[in-house]
């Protein structure tokens, strides 16, 4: 049994224009599937959690962008999900979560790859954590400067006028240059696998990868793997606001590693404290502000339709 999870109002609109194409492949197979459109924010976790609880072995297809892909992992976790496989057809504005699996972005392939796979493979949850409240995540949860940038993409009107023009990737990019004037560098301690302690006196952000790319194809880890139970961490640590502005058009390529005050590292469990409450991010949606953070994968992997 196929189910989906559509949400319409992805890519400022867009989300509803490929679930049509979608639609139409899907009937021309005359496919039994049930579908159903997110109309709120969480509603795709509520909706997720309703088909994990079926118990019926199934392909459960996110048709929607990386914030509608994070609830519905948040929605799964809920209940056992090891009868779920996940496919995933992107039609948001950042497509992080495709680029990290090398899903295609082609809407007549993907439906081709979700009823024909080559490949399921296994796939680490992340979980982010501070104090009693979890939230769970596919590609990345960061604190600092990049979920500074995420909050303010998830209200801004920027994302809306960009996507009209197909360049909804580019929000990202824009609000970066914005928020690079703004953010203030913090104290940060971070603690890797409770053994040692790295001190970061004017930290900008860490990054913690489930996946390699972040904000729209920013190649933060690059040895990140999404199988092996690990966090990989990117950590913005001692740079100056114009080494940030030279060093992140380098991480579209992977290439920021070579600059001084960029640190790479990877643990089963990174825990960050921070000296001041900081903006906090899974898969691009908010984790709110929190000034401790810990990161590690679940115990129980997800099956998911790759390239
Ligand atoms: N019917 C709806 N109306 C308004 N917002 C919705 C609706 N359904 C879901 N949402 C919210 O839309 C937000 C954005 O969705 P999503 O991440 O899928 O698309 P995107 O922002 O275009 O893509 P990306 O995260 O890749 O940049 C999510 O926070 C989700 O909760």
């Amino acid at each position: 049994m196929y189910y989906f999870i559509i949400n319409p109002r992805s890519r400022s609109g867009k989300g509803q224009e490929i679930w049509d194409n979608v639609k139409k492949r899907l009937d021309e197979e005359n496919l039994e599937y049930e579908a159903y459109f997110t109309q709120r924010q969480g509603h795709a976790a509520e909706l997720a959690h309703q088909i994990a609880a079926l118990s019926i072995p199934c392909t459960l297809v996110v048709v929607g962008g990386d914030g509608t892909a994070n609830e519905v992992v948040n929605g799964l976790v809920k209940t056992v999900y090891t009868h779920i496989t996940l496919g995933y057809i992107p039609t948001g504005s950042g497509n992080d979560f495709a680029r990290g699996l090398g899903l295609t972005k082609d809407t007549k392939k993907a439906v081709e790859q979700i009823l024909a796979p080559a490949c399921i493979e296994k796939m680490d949850i992340g979980i982010a954590q501070s104090d009693k409240e979890k939230r769970y995540f596919l590609i990345s949860a960061g604190i600092g400067f990049d979920a500074s940038i995420c909050h303010e993409a998830l209200h801004s009107g920027l994302k809306d006028l960009l996507n009209r023009y197909g360049l909804g990737k580019l929000t990202y990019a824009a609000i970066a240059l914005k928020q690079l004037f703004l953010y203030r560098p913090c104290p940060v301690d971070i603690r890797l696998d409770k053994k040692r302690i790295s001190r970061f006196p004017r930290c900008f952000f860490v990054a913690g990868m489930n996946l390699k790319y972040e904000g729209g194809g920013c190649k933060f880890c690059p040895d990140a793997d999404h199988s092996d139970g690990k966090i990989h961490i990117c950590v913005a640590g001692k740079l100056s606001k114009l080494k940030i502005l030279t060093m992140l058009p380098t991480a579209f390529i992977g290439k920021h590693i070579w600059f001084k005050g960029i640190q790479i590292e990877q643990g089963h469990v990174v825990e960050i404290i921070s000296r001041r409450p900081l903006p906090v991010h899974c898969d691009g949606e908010s984790f709110g502000f929190r000034s401790s953070l810990s990161l590690r994968t679940a115990p129980e992997q997800i099956s998911v339709i790759t390239g």
